[in-house]
Parts: C-alpha cells; sequence; structure tokens
C-alpha cells in the first residue's frame, strides 16, 4: 500500500483511468489522490469513492509527492506555466503521460533538476492491464523503484530510451484501440456466420485474450501458435490467406507507421 499523495492534474479519460486503476489496485488509498479539471461535474465517481476531486492546481501539486499529468498535449504548456511555483524538486516527481512533450520540455516547465518521469500506459489502465513504457531524468533509483513499482501494480510496466517514447504511444497505446477495431471486425463477421451480438462479442474478445495469453504467459511466437491452428488444405489457411490477399498485415503495418508519423511530424 503506498502511503505518498499522487496529484492526477487532467482528469480526462486517461487520467480517471490512472485512478481508478491506483485504487482497483489498493497502491492508494482515496485520501492519497487528488483529480483536477476545470468542469469536476465529470468525475463524481471518484468523488463518491472518496477522492479529492478540485478545479484548482496549483494547491493538487502542492499537496502531492506524485504529480501525474494527464492533459492534452496543446495546453499542457499554458497549464503547467501557471501552476510552476508549485513543484518542488526536492520531493516531488513530475510523471507526464502526455503525448510528444519531452522530458527537456517538462524540466524547462517544471525548473531545473524536476525529476522528470514520462510515462505511456493505455485506457487498460483502469483494470490494472495497462502496458506502460517509462523513461526518467533526475530521478532517484529509489523513486524509479517506487514509480515502476505503481505501473507495475496497474499492468506491466518497462523502461526504454526516450527516443522510442513516440513508437511505444503508437504500438502501446493507440494500440489498444487498433486491437478494439480488429476485436469489432470479428464480431461483425460471427453476425454474419450467425451468432448474436453478445455472443459473438464474447467470443472474439476471449479469443484475442486467449492469443494474448499464449504470447505473454507461454512466450511463445505468433508465427508457431498459427502454426498449429492451421490444419492443410483446412479453413484457417484460406481465412488467413484472403485476410493476406486483401492486405491484412499490410494495412495494419502502415496504419502503424501513419499514427507514427501523426506525432513526430506534428
Ligand atoms: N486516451 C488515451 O488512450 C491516452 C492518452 N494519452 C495522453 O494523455 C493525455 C490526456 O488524454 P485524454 O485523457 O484522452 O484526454 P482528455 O481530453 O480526456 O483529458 C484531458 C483532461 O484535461 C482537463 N483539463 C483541461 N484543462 C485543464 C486545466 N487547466 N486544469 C486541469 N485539467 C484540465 C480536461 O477537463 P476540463 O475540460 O473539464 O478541464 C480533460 O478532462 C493526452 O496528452 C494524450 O496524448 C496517452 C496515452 C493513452
Ligand atoms: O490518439 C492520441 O493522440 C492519444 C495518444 C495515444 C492514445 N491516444
Amino acid at each position: 500500500m503506498s502511503n505518498k499523495k499522487i496529484a492526477i492534474i487532467g482528469g480526462g479519460n486517461l487520467g480517471s483511468a490512472i485512478a481508478q486503476g491506483l485504487l482497483k489496485s489498493g497502491f492508494s488509498q482515496p485520501s492519497d489522490l487528488i483529480i483536477t479539471k476545470r468542469n469536476t461535474a465529470s468525475l463524481g465517481e471518484l468523488q463518491a469513492l472518496g477522492v479529492h476531486t478540485t478545479s484548482d492546481n496549483n494547491a493538487a501539486i502542492r499537496q502531492a509527492e506524485i504529480i501525474v499529468v494527464a492533459l492534452k498535449p496543446y495546453n499542457v504548456k499554458e497549464v503547467l506555466t501557471q501552476v510552476k511555483d508549485a513543484f518542488d524538486a526536492t520531493r516531488q516527481v513530475l510523471i507526464s503521460v502526455i503525448t510528444g512533450v519531452s522530458m527537456h520540455d517538462l524540466e524547462q516547465i517544471a525548473g531545473p533538476g524536476m525529476p522528470v518521469v514520462r510515462a505511456m500506459p493505455n485506457t487498460a489502465i483502469a483494470i490494472q492491464e495497462s502496458m506502460t513504457c517509462i523513461c526518467y531524468k533526475n530521478v532517484s533509483e529509489q523513486q524509479i523503484n517506487y514509480i515502476k513499482d505503481m505501473f507495475d501494480q496497474l499492468g506491466i510496466s518497462v523502461i526504454i530510451d526516450e527516443k522510442l517514447m513516440d513508437a511505444a504511444t503508437v504500438l502501446g497505446a493507440c494500440g489498444i484501440a487498433y486491437a478494439l477495431r480488429f476485436i469489432r471486425a470479428n464480431i461483425q463477421g460471427g453476425i454474419e456466420i450467425g451468432f448474436d451480438v453478445k455472443t459473438a462479442n464474447l467470443i472474439a474478445a476471449q479469443t484475442v485474450k486467449g492469443a494474448a495469453e499464449l504470447l505473454i504467459r507461454e512466450k511463445r511466437h505468433p508465427e508457431e501458435e498459427i502454426d498449429k491452428v492451421t490444419t492443410p488444405k483446412g479453413c484457417t489457411i484460406a481465412g488467413l490467406n484472403e485476410m493476406e490477399h486483401q492486405g491484412f498485415s499490410s494495412s495494419l503495418i502502415k496504419g502503424i507507421t501513419v499514427s507514427y508519423d501523426k506525432i513526430v511530424k506534428d
């Protein structure tokens, strides 16, 4: 159980998901969490659990030892500059989950020597199933151990070089949307071949979960597992080959590189 005060600045989709994950995992008590946004009405669920919700970023940051910034990339500089005097490099760590904002930029805002972490989770953090990539600067071993432990409670985390953060954003954070679209297409196909939507949804989602677990738990390669399914002259290889003729793998790879270019070139 953590006893550090954590302020989440920007309680939107991701900020709220992080708060939910921290509570569900037991890493934080509601009284250890403060979450901010301008319109706090949408934070009613967290408030009901005992989390402190406020529009006062300055007060939230001053009370906290860990500050998680989950603002949109376009207003982070403006919002954090307004509260820059609240940062204290001697006792706080600033964690940003914002796409495309470097640790250098964060240090420029929060002050020289500020311990800064970039973390790239995904929305499954709400149910402790995130994949989170992390890099850090000016952070002590004790601080990074604490932060890695925090993200490990919320799924799986890995420490990477900052130069890979944009790639991590695409593969891990955008990736959950790609996976969901894959599942949705399976549901649509499942309905066409006879299932009702509820059953198709369950079959498609559990099947993807099982495939992922074979890779994560058993450390297998996808093609090794595919070979076990493709009976010679069978229906799996016929369907897979048709998907490839239609550009299945190619469309995914192209989509990933377009997402990446969008971050890098913007
Ligand atoms: N969504 C995702 O899957 C992922 C998102 N990210 C990154 O996380 C960040 C947030 O994304 P997401 O949660 O989707 O975006 P949202 O728009 O859902 O959340 C941003 C929140 O910031 C709040 N906000 C705006 N201005 C202020 C302010 N002055 N003070 C306090 N809060 C403010 C907004 O609420 P209000 O208007 O009420 O103030 C809003 O709820 C982005 O930078 C994104 O790149 C990273 C990984 C995954
Ligand atoms: O689409 C976006 O820009 C954000 C970053 C990663 C997930 N959502």
